[in-house]
């Protein structure tokens, strides 16, 4: 007899004490008064189906609900066994010993009506055990017997006869056993789908909530017999739980279902003196296919023994499901990391309100795949199109988040990552960057979520590692780049306002959210017919990260961009004109370069023309670089966006397919650290010598010396709240960067200077590094990557990876670092052993400045070579573009690993959707359009 075969759990209470259990563990359920209300329950139910089948009268001496010694009695001279056995089996026992007594009556022991019913019971035992039936030993209808394994068998035969009767055919196999129903416990469990584990296989792994749920409503929970319904224990586990924290939760319900059911298997296998550990396989297996017989596919009443097991079968399966799944996904996003590919999750908006009669364009959508009705204008049909990830329109914030999260968690490991919006006017890009405009808790955007996860993340590492943060904000409006954190001062000469700031450290979710604000207000924004809180610029969110590793000495660097793109919008739907038109051209331009460079890139051409665009420069190292590259791709419902739709799908699946080649993690051994700060040192000394002011390595007065600050009278937003709200204040007098640079460069002009009109280069070489850059040099960190734990985004093996020019070649050597990150210089001067100070002349450091010192650092170089090879220590914000001219001579320092041209259709201009805007006109120009306007034309006639 298999060990199997005996075996009778029922899931339900296995599910039921976990809860509890997990719920409040020093309440756990008296699980041995719990089994024996389950032991009496089965007997029950056996009792009650022997009298059904033989009728009450042969079954006098059988009451429905007999104690365990009036089940014994009952049976014990056979006749009722083997009657039942020849209904089920007819001819099973070709000879029923009738007693001429009442065996209920025969004392224990008497020896010749013992040999009478011996003959039934041995009948019984030999016919049913050829059967495949549970067996028990004759010696359990005696005194002293375990009638459990009574129990067992006659409801195994009950559920042959079951199998029988639902038309089963060939061999049978035992199923396991369930809690019994009794007209006191009617328990029903309602199969809602044929195969439960493939529809929750179906199931988006984030909704590890739903899929507990499912799990009970499979069960069909409300009429367990419990002292408390499972609906209930699932909601008080669940309601004080973070949405992160319920997939770990469930899992580990899930494996506490598995372990207390073995636990309690290997019990029941101990008291069947049947040592076999029966396992969850076998069960599973036995289930299946027991299953399988008795289904009709559509909906099954499944009772007693076969829900048990299904609920076994379920709860194995939900917690495999989350393992399967999440494995297929780490290894699916390690197969796309080691390629480097950007991933492309979709998101679909929801119609708004007014909208809900229309019919959507979206046909269905699941996990990655997302198929689109297109009318016979696009090719009648329906447009599949496949992605790592789509949402619907009912997607919460936080699920969106929680598939990206990981990335956090990288930039916390030293990677650089870039998450991107897409997708036409109104189709929510800024909903899933920041939120609506009424925002919430539950509304914030990817951004916010962002900067609140990776707070809360340095924190649970504060221990191991001390972290520095710091953002900026930008938006590129009509090729200009302009600084949305940036203080504004009123120049008194010539009226012209000066950004002051563009960098502000930041400690806490909460000066991020000020800050963004702040930021989000600067947008350029205007009215469209298509959304009248349209923005009209690119906008961009960089977080710099230091951390500095408190056991080793290490230091990683990491670095996110989080970039709302303005609207792609064709030019033929565009009826704008003036102020308008030239935005929308603007952003046409701009993604149309996008386009260009994801053409290139996926065709790996030697050439990649990021310098077509800001916008592509800007995203230069997260296209083509070392970063992890996420862009959410946007579309909209509507039956007039199809155009659209189908263009952004198509382009965001050829985005899919780029290859970046490794992300890289930044990383400084505690040696290269000294060393910088020795250099540090020595350009301190030199400068001295020279008579110019000494930078300071932890005054923060140093900036001046080589990248001169404006005199800024403010502190950081993070240390001084008055200097929040004059940021705010002054900040709503934007200016065009390529303004205040020429402002710069006509003030200033006794130093060696290099004056250039002030566009995204113009910044970038003053400012915090952008996308961050990692020179050869520095990323020559050999094995120590493989030490860096990224979550799920692995460190791969570098391709494709546009060299940066090295030191010799970088025309200003106040540029040459390109680590492509927040510069020594700034920790040291932001955050000196571990205190934020952020003095007056320390702010101004990270003043956007178009002028670059270039003092004595020949001699200065040579000893950077000698160390680091490409890291400037401090004192300098790194230029991450010096490599630009090199990718505008045709990129001859690009590593390829394969420069055969993939099959590329030409996605850039055909794909691109032509950004125009759908204007309404006498739509007033934006604040500062048109005298930006003016400026910008006149800046660009100065540079010709
Ligand atoms: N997932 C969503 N759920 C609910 N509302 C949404 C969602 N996505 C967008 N919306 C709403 O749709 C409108 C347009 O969204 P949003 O402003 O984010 O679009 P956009 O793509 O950023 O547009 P633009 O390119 O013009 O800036 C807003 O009112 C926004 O709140």
């Amino acid at each position: 007899m298999a060990a199997s075969e005996a075996l009778s759990i029922s899931v339900a209470s296995v599910v039921e004490d976990v809860l509890q259990k997990h719920g409040n563990p020093a309440k756990g359920l008296d699980l041995e008064s719990r089994r024996a209300e389950e032991a009496a329950l089965r007997r029950y139910e056996a009792a009650s189906w022997l009298r059904k089948m033989v009728g009450v009268v042969a079954a006098k001496d059988l009451p429905a609900e007999p104690s365990e010694e009036e089940f014994r009695l009952g049976l014990r001279s056979g006749m009722i066994l083997c009657n039942v056995l020849n209904k089920v089996q007819p001819g099973a026992v070709q000879k029923v010993v009738e007693s001429p007594n009442d065996p209920a009556l025969i004392p224990d022991g008497a020896a010749l009506s013992a040999y009478q019913y011996f003959e039934n019971v041995r009948n019984f035992l030999v016919a049913v055990g050829e059967m495949g039936i549970p067996t028990f030993e004759a010696s359990d209808l005696e005194q002293g017997g375990i009638s459990a394994r009574v129990v067992n068998s006659v409801l195994a035969l009950k559920s042959y006869q079951e199998w029988k009767q639902t038309g089963g055919t060939g061999v049978w196999k035992f199923s396991g056993n369930a809690k019994p129903v009794t007209s006191v416990t009617v328990k029903q469990f309602v199969r809602k789908n044929s195969d439960p584990f493939a529809n929750s296989l179906s199931r988006n792994s984030s909704q590890s909530e739903k899929s507990l749920n499912s799990l009970c409503h499979d069960a069909d929970v409300s009429k367990m017999p419990s002292s408390q319904p499972l609906s209930a224990l699932v909601h008080a586990l669940l309601s004080d739980k973070r949405p992160e924290e319920v997939p770990q939760l469930v899992e580990s319900v899930l494996s506490k279902v598995v372990e207390e059911f073995e636990h309690r298997i290997g019990t029941q296998n101990d008291q069947a003196n049947q040592p076999r550990q029966v396992t969850s396989k076998d069960f599973s297996l036995s289930q299946g296919k027991s299953f399988m017989k008795s289904s009709d596919n559509s909906k099954v009443l499944v009772k007693g023994i076969t829900a048990s097991s299904h609920m076994y079968s379920l709860a194995q399966a939900a917690s495999g499901y989350h393992r399967v799944l999440d494995e297929n996904r780490r290894l699916y996003n390690e197969v796309q990391d080691l390629k480097g590919s950007i991933r492309v999750y979709c998101r679909v908006r929801p119609f708004l309100s007014g909208q809900s009669s229309q019919m959507s364009t979206i046909e269905h959508f699941e996990e990655g795949n997302i198929a689109i009705r297109a009318p016979s204008k696009y090719g009648k049909g329906l447009k599949s199109f496949s992605f790592n990830k789509v949402f619907g329109p009912s997607a919460t914030q936080a699920e969106v988040f929680s598939d990206m999260q990981p990335l956090i968690r990288s930039v916390l490991d030293g990677y650089n990552v870039c998450i991107f919006a897409y997708g036409q006017t109104g189709s929510g890009k800024t909903y899933t960057m920041s939120g609506p405009k009424e925002l919430t808790e539950q509304s914030q955007g990817v951004n916010y979520r962002s900067l609140g996860d990776l707070f809360c993340l340095a924190e649970k590492r504060r221990d191991a590692f001390r972290y520095d943060v710091a953002v900026q904000m930008i938006e590129i409006y009509n090729e200009q780049v302009r600084d949305l954190l940036n203080k504004i001062r009123n120049s008194s000469q010539n009226g012209l306002n000066v950004p002051e700031a563009s960098l502000v450290p930041v400690s806490s979710t909460s000066d991020v959210i000020h800050l963004m604000n702040i930021g989000q207000r600067n947008r350029a924004v205007g009215a469209t017919a298509l959304n009248d809180r349209s923005s009209r610029s690119h906008s961009c969110l960089t977080v710099h990260v230091q951390g500095r590793n408190l056991t080793n000495g290490t230091t990683l660097r990491g670095c996110m961009h989080l970039v709302d793109l303005a609207g792609s919008e064709r030019v033929d739907k565009s009826e704008v004109t003036g102020d308008r038109l030239k935005e929308a051209q603007h952003i046409n331009k701009s993604l149309s370069a996008l386009g260009d460079v994801i053409a290139s890139l996926a065709q790996k051409s030697a050439h990649v023309p990021y310098r077509n665009s800001k916008l592509t420069q800007l995203l230069q190292d997260s296209l083509g670089g070392q970063a992890k590259t996420l862009m959410f791709v946007h579309i909209s419902p509507e039956p007039e966006a199809v155009g659209e739709t189908l263009s952004t799908l198509k382009f965001a699946e050829r985005v899919a397919t780029v290859e970046l080649g490794a992300a890289r993690v930044n990383k400084d051994s505690a040696d290269v650290n000294e060393l910088k700060e020795q250099i540090a040192s020595l350009k301190a000394a030199l400068a001295r010598k020279g008579g110019e002011p000494a930078p300071s390595l932890h005054s923060g007065s140093s900036s001046p010396e080589r990248c001169r600050g404006k005199g800024g009278d403010f502190s950081p937003l993070c240390s001084n709240q008055n200097s929040g709200d004059a940021l705010i204040k002054s900040s709503r007098h934007r200016q065009p960067m390529l303004d205040v640079a020429n402002i710069e460069a006509n003030t200033k002009s006794t130093r060696r200077q290099k004056t250039h009109s002030f566009d995204l280069d113009e910044l970038l070489k003053n400012s915090p590094s952008w996308p961050p850059v990692n020179s050869p040099g520095r990323n020559n960190y050999g094995d120590d990557d493989k030490d860096m734990d990224s979550g799920e985004w692995v460190d791969k093996i570098m391709v494709n990876k546009q060299d940066s020019l090295t030191k010799a070649e970088n025309p200003f050597n106040c540029w040459e670092t390109n680590n492509g990150n927040l510069s020594e210089s700034f920790f040291q001067k932001y955050f000196p052993d571990g205190t934020k100070l952020y003095s007056e002349q320390s702010y101004n450091m990270f003043n956007g400045s178009n002028q670059c010192e270039v003092t004595n650092a020949d001699y200065l170089d040579e000893l950077d070579a000698g160390t680091s090879d490409s890291s400037e220590p401090d004192l300098l914000w790194q230029f991450n573009h010096t490599k630009l001219p090199t990718l505008s001579n045709g990129g001859s320092k690009t590593k390829k690993l394969d420069a055969k041209p993939a099959k590329s259709p030409d996605l850039s201009k055909s794909m691109i959707p032509t950004p125009s805007r759908k204007l309404p006109n006498g739509t007033p120009p934006m604040r500062n359009g048109r005298q930006i306007s003016a400026e910008g034309k006149r800046r660009i006639a100065n540079r010709k």
